[in-house]
């Protein structure tokens, strides 16, 4: 076990060493979310036959959903945070009664990516299984 614990903490010092060194790092790691102009259109046909509608005075994609009541409504929006929570990657929404509107961007490059094609899906699957 304590063999274990030295190497994960080996491996955790040369990953923060490999970040300071490499800016450029943490930079690729935002732009592997990036969508390239065809995956974009692809996500934003399927998105949109799901019911989603692409912002126009922004880069986001947005969505309300109607639930049985508040408390539905609310479980649903406790499954959808301990996502963003796994993912760090957060909707915005306002919830009224048995209502919730979603709107998804990535804020730290202004812009749709993976992280909000990936949330939205699982949003879908969330509210289904309501
Ligand atoms: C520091 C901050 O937690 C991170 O930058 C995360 C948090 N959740 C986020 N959520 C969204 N939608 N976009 C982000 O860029 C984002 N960034």
């Amino acid at each position: 076990m304590a063999a274990a614990l030295g190497t994960r903490g080996a491996t955790r010092r040369l990953l923060a060493a490999l970040r300071d060194r490499s800016p450029g790092l943490a930079a690729m790691s935002a732009d592997a979310h990036l969508l390239t102009a065809e995956e974009r259109n692809q996500v934003i046909l399927e998105l949109k036959a799901a019911g989603w509608s692409k912002l126009t005075d922004r880069d986001a994609i947005y969505k309300e959903f109607s639930f049985k009541n508040f408390n539905q409504a609310f479980g649903f929006m406790s499954r959808v945070a301990l996502q963003a929570e796994k993912m760090n990657h957060h909707p915005e929404w306002f919830n009224a009664y048995n209502k919730v509107q979603i709107t998804l961007t990535s804020h730290d490059c202004g812009q749709l990516t993976k992280r909000d094609v990936k949330l939205a899906k699982f949003i879908e699957k969330a509210a289904a299984s309501m």
